[in-house]
């Protein structure tokens, strides 16, 4: 079947959001010169709202939008981060994973104005962070620096921090080298530091899924081991029903000999209790060790944990 023509991409607007439309448009064309695609872009809530996302209903504030154009038919192709889509609630309906791409680098990334490494940085250094997984985790391992609240978009953090709003960021490596800013970082912060959060560095294609002639075009550019490890990160998740102030983390990974492994941490916000759990899957499916992960970390307190945390951090 003929795909639709052009290929309608629908992105957030911010640069991040762009360049991961792009690499979608370059890879496409690689995979079938001549074929069309234009770029649709749309701002989503949690692009304008820089207050704390739990106040947005939290979940989803980067993908509504996006996920409505591609209903209404304005789009026929959504990109996403892996890491910013509910893993708690199913896909909206009518939509559908096409494909995973190959996976980025995982890892955080430290950017710190004068090159310092985190374990060089002078107590009460303020680092830019809104993240509750980073903000328990250097908690329990740099319980002398000092996290300051930051949103907005990579580009607008690295302005906050120039401005003096903080001395260090915390970032996703994968989204600084997306921007093309892989020269601000100082340190790439290994996962024993950081333990990286569920769907880092893959994304993801998003079609309508009953329209077979675009997922017909796109979903060669899935990659195995990216949606094996997608799959197996967003199944713990799932289970273990966290919300958007849960300090969750982990990641599988695809070994050599094809075997999957999956580590995974919950913490409390103080980083003082820290759940750890890491199983290989051996014969099982990539969900099903994303489900005996979370089981593992349920058995060890999870639940008591995540629902011991409020939803909401701050009063209105
Ligand atoms: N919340 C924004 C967001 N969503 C995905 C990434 C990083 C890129 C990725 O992991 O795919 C980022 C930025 C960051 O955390 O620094």
């Amino acid at each position: 079947m003929a795909s639709p023509d052009p290929i309608r991409i629908v992105s957030r607007s911010s640069p991040m959001a762009l360049a991961q439309a792009e690499r979608v448009r370059t890879e496409l064309a690689a995979l079938h010169p001549g074929i069309t695609t234009e770029v649709v872009p749309v701002t989503t809530s949690g692009d304008r709202w820089l207050g704390d996302l739990s106040k947005l209903g939290g979940k989803g504030a980067f993908t509504k939008e996006v996920d409505a154009a591609l209903l209404a038919g304005d789009a026929d192709l959504a990109v996403h981060c892996v890491k910013d889509i509910p893993a708690d609630r199913p896909l909206p309906a009518g939509t559908a994973f096409v494909a995973f791409l190959k996976r980025d680098d995982i890892r955080d990334a430290l950017v710190h104005p004068d090159g310092l490494t985190l374990d060089e940085l002078p107590p009460g250094t303020r680092i830019g962070t809104s993240s509750v997984r980073r903000v328990a985790q250097l908690a329990a391992s740099h319980p002398h620096l000092k996290c300051v609240p930051m949103r907005g978009n990579a580009n607008r953090r690295l302005e906050k921090l120039a401005a003096g709003d903080a001395d260090a960021l915390l970032l996703a490596t994968s989204g600084l080298q997306r921007i093309g800013r892989g020269d601000v970082i100082t340190e790439i912060l290994s996962v024993e530091t950081m333990c990286p959060p569920i769907g880092a560095g893959i994304l993801a294609l998003q079609c309508r899924e009953d329209d077979t002639a675009t997922i017909d075009t796109v979903s060669a550019l899935g990659d195995r081991n990216a949606w094996r490890e997608a799959t197996a990160e967003r199944m713990l998740l799932h289970v273990l029903q966290g919300h958007c102030n849960s300090p969750i983390a982990g990641y599988a990974r695809s070994e050599r000999n094809g075997d999957l492994s999956l580590r995974a941490c919950v913490f409390s916000p103080d980083g003082k209790t820290v759940l750890n759990a890491h199983e290989w899957a051996g014969p099982l499916d990539p969900a099903t060790l994303g489900t005996s992960v979370a089981v593992a970390l349920l058995r060890q307190g999870a639940r008591e944990l995540i629902d011991s945390i409020a939803r909401s951090t701050t009063r209105h």
